[in-house]
């Protein structure tokens, strides 16, 4: 056997407005080698690939294939907008269609691609307090906390914060603090935003289960239903991340969002550094 070129599990790393993200195709029957420990090992920017988020593609009867999203500490997410788009546009182009439906834990949600972008519909916003969830009833719109942050559910949990100035918000200090309050029992994602210019807003993401990440596309979305609920925005909005613009339309449907997408390289797990 080439010692250099060995066997291993193959992914493929890819980012969408810098939230970056290993990919892995587990369909077809094969085994799913995927568990907590490896995305917390795959997930070590120093020892592994590292990656905000794992995406695993699995086979589903009902759909064209099935998504399932690990964080880097090893949990896995409900939701992942930017990695939906990722694979999204992976498949389309192996299927050589311009409309894919995936399952994820949430349900069915289908993507399209229009004038070349991949859109993804994260279906409709959670705005019962239970859905989002929260620990207690209480208005979604205004949680009872300091700087009365809106609850919204994508699948995932939201916390979202309007601010004068997004810059200046100590995401690393706040962030944390958030994620762990128990008003969430599952945790949540924090995102804090600032109004820009007319349906245009500056937002940047302390992601649960990852920490700060360049951006998140169900928490723009999250993001964007919380400006349009509280009278700042229209229905369709673009948000500025640190990695990049994405656009949200929040239609009859459901919630659309759209931006770029990068596929990086393509690499392989050595077997060596998989055996325990
Ligand atoms: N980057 C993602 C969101 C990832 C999931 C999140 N950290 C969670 O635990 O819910 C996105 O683009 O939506």
């Amino acid at each position: 056997m080439d010692p250099i070129r060995t066997p291993g599990l193959p992914f493929i790393k890819m980012h969408g407005a810098g939230n970056d993200f290993v990919v892995i195709d587990s369909r077809n029957g094969a085994a799913r080698p995927v568990t907590a420990e490896l995305a917390r090992a795959v997930g070590d920017r120093h020892r592994g690939v590292g990656f905000d988020q794992l995406a695993e593609i699995t086979d589903d009867p009902q759909a064209d294939y099935r998504l399932v999203f690990w964080n880097s500490d090893g949990t896995e997410a409900g939701a992942c907008g930017n990695a939906s788009r990722c694979v999204a546009a992976l498949m389309m182009e192996a299927l050589g269609r311009d409309e894919v439906r995936f399952a994820t834990r949430r349900g069915l949600l289908r993507a399209v691609r229009e004038d070349g972008q991949v859109w993804v519909n994260m279906g409709p916003p959670q705005l019962g307090w239970a859905e989002v969830p929260l620990a207690h009833a209480t208005d979604t719109d205004r949680l009872p906390l300091e700087g009365a942050p809106a609850a919204v559910g994508m699948g995932n949990p939201h916390a979202v914060f309007f601010v004068d100035d997004a810059e200046a918000v100590p995401l690393t200090t706040r962030g944390p603090q958030v994620e762990h309050d128990p008003l969430f029992p599952q945790r949540t994602n924090v995102e804090f935003a600032s109004l820009t210019g007319p349906d245009r807003l500056r937002m940047r993401v302390w992601e649960r289960g990852t920490g700060v990440t360049l951006a998140c596309g169900s928490g723009a979305c999250a993001t964007a239903v919380a400006a349009h609920r509280r009278g700042l925005t229209g229905r369709r909005v673009t948000l500025d991340l640190d990695g990049g613009t994405l656009v949200v339309d929040w239609r009859e449907d459901g919630v659309w969002m759209t931006g770029p997408v990068a596929r990086v390289f393509d690499g392989v797990l050595s077997p060596a550094w998989l055996a325990p």
